[in-house]
């Protein structure tokens, strides 16, 4: 599975890639909004920490075909041709994606909340298609279910499409969809510290060096007895 960066904070990105064994980062017009700077400026420093071959996934605002086949074409333009871009999975965004993907383009089908939208974004050429799990669950519905659900559906049908599940919002909705086997999570960098943080983990290292500082002295490492 891929584990992704859902979050455009520079700082805090950063931090999340040097530490954790990441692949990509995504982002939403939501997400870029939080940062109140020029959406390039920040998706060109996020392609930098990325680096040329790390994912970066970059959506368009716009609503019909003709305008989402444009942007694709300048943010891939401007952020490498193999940023996925991501489309929501709309009536016109099928269209887009149609277009897009016979050009070769690499599309993340996003705004999921049904697995025939995910049928759909498959057929139309997209290489992920984004459920949003959390969004699902606080509609009364259940989010893992339906990821669950359009990953079995691509297996099924031959369709050689991956789930990017999105929109977590706690560690066992993470761990649920791992468990299954889905291509790709994207997970906000408060979820992805939560998933490790633990008092168990941190008084178990903290009782072999205090084990430790008893033998060979306070502060001393493997390096220095
Ligand atoms: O419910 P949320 O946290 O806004 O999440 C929506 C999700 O959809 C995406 O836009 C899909 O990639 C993510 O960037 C985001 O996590």
């Amino acid at each position: 599975m891929k584990f992704i960066i859902d979050d455009a904070d520079i700082e805090k990105v950063r931090e999340i890639w040097d530490l954790y064994p990441c692949d990509g980062v995504t982002t939403n017009p939501s997400i870029l909004a939080k940062s109140g700077r020029n959406p390039y400026e920040v998706l060109t420093e996020l392609r930098e920490i990325v680096g040329k071959d790390g994912e970066l996934h970059v959506q368009v605002v716009s609503k019909d075909a003709e305008g989402m086949v444009k942007e694709a074409a300048v943010i891939r333009e401007r952020l490498g041709e193999n940023t996925f871009v991501k489309i929501p999975t709309t009536p016109q965004g099928l269209k887009a994606m149609k277009i897009l993907s016979a050009q070769g383009v690499n599309i993340t089908a996003t705004a999921i909340y049904t697995p025939m939208q995910g049928f759909l974004a498959a057929k139309a050429g997209a290489k992920y298609a984004a459920p949003y799990v959390n969004r699902i669950d606080n509609m009364g519905y259940d989010g893992i279910k339906t990821a669950m659900d359009i990953h079995d559906i691509f297996e099924n049908n031959g369709l050689n499409t991956e789930v990017l599940a999105a929109s977590f919002k706690n560690s066992q909705q993470v761990l649920e969809l791992t468990k299954y086997g889905i291509g790709a999570a994207t997970v906000g960098t408060a979820v992805i510290e939560g998933l490790i943080k633990n008092a168990a983990i941190t008084s178990a290292i903290d009782a072999f060096v205090d084990d430790f500082a008893g033998l060979v002295g306070e502060g001393k490492t493997m390096m220095d007895c």
